[in-house]
């Protein structure tokens, strides 16, 4: 007998049309049936993972330990015999990338919006002792309030290695092309070393003081992202540092959101939040997330009763 792959998925989601198809992974979107919640579910076939199947292992533990408004949240993990589904925060926007090709460049203020979001995502993930190590446009999602949200953890490690990476990120915003560019990976990468690159007239000079204290070739010349969080650029118009602490830390319990599953349940409030201090990533921490979330958007903290 064929093992079905999507029993134990079709249990709780709602599969609808496939919204990203990336290197080794599928995106689907699709819904929560007892909170009623989009989400995106990121599919991925064990076989054709191959080699990268440790990447992925490595994102997931990643993610585990994130939580915070501007990073992408991982809500439930489902593995099977052949396949490894990751249930994820949806953002409608779609990837950054295609929003700065659709404007062709970013004015400084709009600018400036997003790259507050990039930095507060990066301080408080290298607060959690990861770097990202993959910072791109196409690595930074839109939610449906114009909030950024950072995805795809699959090259992150221990070492800080994303300064120079936002300088990139920013010169692309403000240009909407890439500082270093070549078809021949050699010539990029005497470019990328030599560190030069144009400086279009439209650029302030407070930006040019900021990219380039960001694509500094020597690391440690290269400013750090303590001092990023109140540098002159950010600031403008803000009066105050970028915030990066989450707004609902790891392991937090919200009260309504245990309340709600343990009248559905039927459970004690202590037992549910036992269960749910698990984190297991398994159908009950997404059904409370989902909640939180759902309280967060200002909806009502309830979970479908089947009519
Ligand atoms: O939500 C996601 N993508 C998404 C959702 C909806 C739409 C798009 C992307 C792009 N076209 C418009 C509709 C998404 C979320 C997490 C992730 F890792 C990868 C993709």
């Amino acid at each position: 007998m064929a093992v079905d792959d999507y029993e134990e998925l079709l249990k709780y989601y709602d599969l609808y049309e496939t919204i990203g198809a990336g290197g080794f992974a599928k995106v689907k979107l699709a819904r929560h049936i007892l909170t009623g919640e989009k989400v995106a579910i990121k599919i991925m076939d064990k076989a054709t993972l191959g080699d990268d199947l440790p990447r992925v292992k490595m994102e997931i533990e990643a993610m585990k330990n994130l939580s915070h408004h501007h990073v992408c949240h991982l809500y439930h993990v489902i593995e099977t015999a052949n396949k490894i589904f990751m249930i994820l925060e949806y953002c409608p926007g779609g990837e950054l990338f295609d929003y700065i090709i659709a404007k062709d460049r970013l004015m400084e203020d709009e600018a400036r919006v997003f790259f507050r979001q990039i930095v507060s995502a990066v301080a408080y993930v290298h607060s959690r002792g990861y770097a990202h190590r993959d910072l791109k446009p196409e690595n930074l999602l839109i939610d449906e309030d114009q909030n950024l949200k950072l995805i795809d953890f699959g090259l992150c490690a221990k070492p800080k290695a994303d300064i120079w990476s936002m300088g990139v990120l920013m010169y692309a915003l403000l240009c909407g092309y890439l500082p270093f560019d070549d078809d021949n990976v050699m010539l990029l990468y005497r470019k990328i070393m030599r560190g030069k690159y144009e400086i279009p007239k439209w650029l302030s000079p407070d930006t040019i003081i900021l990219l380039n204290q960001m694509l500094q070739v020597d690391p440690k010349k290269r400013i750090t992202i303590k001092h990023l969080l109140n540098h002159q650029w950010l600031l403008q118009g803000y009066k105050c540092p970028v915030e990066w602490q989450s707004k609902y830390p790891l392991g937090y319990i919200d009260e309504d959101c245990i309340t709600e599953l343990s009248v559905f349940h039927k459970q004690s409030k202590q037992s549910m939040t036992n269960l749910v201090s698990e984190w297991n990533y398994d159908q009950t921490t997404a059904t409370y997330l989902l909640l939180q979330s759902k309280k967060a958007q200002g909806k009502p903290v309830r979970l479908m009763r089947s009519s």
